[in-house]
């Protein structure tokens, strides 16, 4: 078994699995807008010079940025010579990464050893998809999995079904891991599965809401990307995409969608990471979002959850002008972030997404509310001390408390049928 293992590891690493030594994340500090146009003056370089874990947004919020070890001595020259204030938020990312691998490692030498799958690990998408079908197998009576479509790379794109019977019923739409790097939300979107079989029948509001709504959750929105973040690189975002011509791969898939398709915050240069693609849902993953709730035709909620900063924010991105319920969003949003306060007591913040974060145009939850559909985008943990390197034992908790947000919105969205 040690033998195994340890092949693997070799194996990964022959396979040219990408090396981050000496990579450090810095968070940078702007003063204002000057200083922030410095900082997106570095964005889709190429070769890449930073990779931005959290975009220059607003003077008041930090810029986190990772940057390779040979850009390093560049990078910090040119901030300093801008007068850009940083600290080294991570000091090496090779050796969060390599703590990661171990305990996935671990963890998979124990599931053999149990057969039984870990709701507290991290897992391939190859694990994903066979726990699905156990799952299914397990909970036939409220769960059956739908094929929505196919990945650029051609990949199924699967959908959990929770439904209680009927036809038609209105639905809640969750995704998670549509940014393929952000691990803690497909681990995140496992266990609220689970949560929500195990609590059908016990707990009220659960019960109330599956025997009138069914739920829709797509946990690997962004098949190619996520294989790609075991296979070779861990910090991806975007999809697989390759066009001809084009040097650089993948479209970002939260800025492929039509409602303000092109627009600031988004990019047309295709080695950005919010690289926007060539067309609105140009990318096969997320037209078969568009057709599935298209054609569903009742949909009442979307939940799109990303990671991190500690966010629960909803439309408009592309735009700072207030949606017509602003009001309703703004309070079921405090509500949300209250239930899920009380659980280990991390604070969120929220709002609206052009106003708490960034303008992002060809997003999610704008098509969504565009669409007629209350929507919401959560960032999970945490504010940036591992950033998307979030240890494995943070799964559970993050997990837990996010539940009592989404169980909140859901119950609101029973509560107030439109
Ligand atoms: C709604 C947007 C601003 C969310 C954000 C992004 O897609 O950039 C994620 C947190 S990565
Ligand atoms: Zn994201
Ligand atoms: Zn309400």
């Amino acid at each position: 078994r040690q033998t195994l293992l340890v092949c693997s590891f070799v194996l990964a690493a022959a396979l040219g699995q990408m090396n981050f030594t000496g990579d450090q994340v810095l968070r940078v500090l702007a003063k204002n807008e000057k200083q922030l146009s410095l900082l997106r003056d570095l964005e889709g370089l190429k070769p890449q010079k930073v990779d931005f874990w959290r975009g220059p947004a607003r003077p008041s919020l930090p810029v986190d940025m990772r940057v390779p070890f040979s850009e390093l001595k560049d990078i910090k020259a040119y901030l300093q010579s801008h007068g850009l204030a940083y600290s080294i938020m991570i000091k090496d990312i090779q050796v969060l990464l390599d703590e990661e691998r171990e305990a996935m490692a671990k963890s998979r030498r124990l599931e053999r050893s149990t057969s039984g799958f870990s709701y507290s690990s991290y897992h391939t998408l190859e694990e994903i998809h066979t726990w699905i079908d156990n799952f299914v197998t397990d909970h036939s009576d409220i769960l059956s999995k739908i094929q929505i479509g196919h990945s650029f790379e051609n990949r199924s794109i699967l959908v959990l079904k929770f439904s209680t019977g009927g036809s038609q019923h209105p639905a809640i739409w969750i995704d998670t891991g549509i940014h393929s790097r952000e691990w803690i939300t497909h681990a995140t979107g496992i266990w609220t599965a689970r949560k929500i079989v195990n609590e059908y029948g016990k707990d009220r509001i659960v019960t109330d809401v599956l025997n009138a709504m069914d739920i829709f959750m797509e946990i690997v929105s962004n098949p190619d990307g996520f294989a790609y973040t075991h296979s070779m690189n861990c910090l991806w975002r975007k999809n697989k995409s390759s066009r001809p011509g084009i040097f650089c791969i993948g479209v970002d898939l939260n800025r492929n969608w039509k409602s303000g398709f092109g627009g600031n915050g988004s990019n047309n240069n295709p080695c950005s990471e919010t690289y926007h693609g060539p067309s609105p849902q140009s990318e096969p993953e997320v037209a078969a979002i568009v057709d599935f709730i298209t054609s569903h035709g009742n949909i009442k909620a979307l939940i799109s959850v990303h990671s991190y900063s500690q966010m629960l924010m909803y439309p408009y991105g592309h735009s700072l002008e207030p949606v017509s319920n602003q009001k309703e969003l703004y309070s079921l949003a405090k509500d949300a972030v209250q239930a899920l306060y009380e659980v280990h007591g991390i604070e969120y913040i929220y709002g609206s997404i052009s106003t708490t974060l960034y303008v992002a145009s060809g997003i999610t939850v704008d098509w969504a509310y565009d669409s007629g559909i209350k929507s919401f985008t959560f960032e999970l943990r945490d504010t940036g001390h591992y950033g998307f390197l979030l240890p494995a034992t943070q799964i559970i908790p993050t997990a837990q408390e996010t539940w009592m947000a989404i169980r909140t919105i859901m119950e609101h969205t029973l509560n107030h049928p439109y």
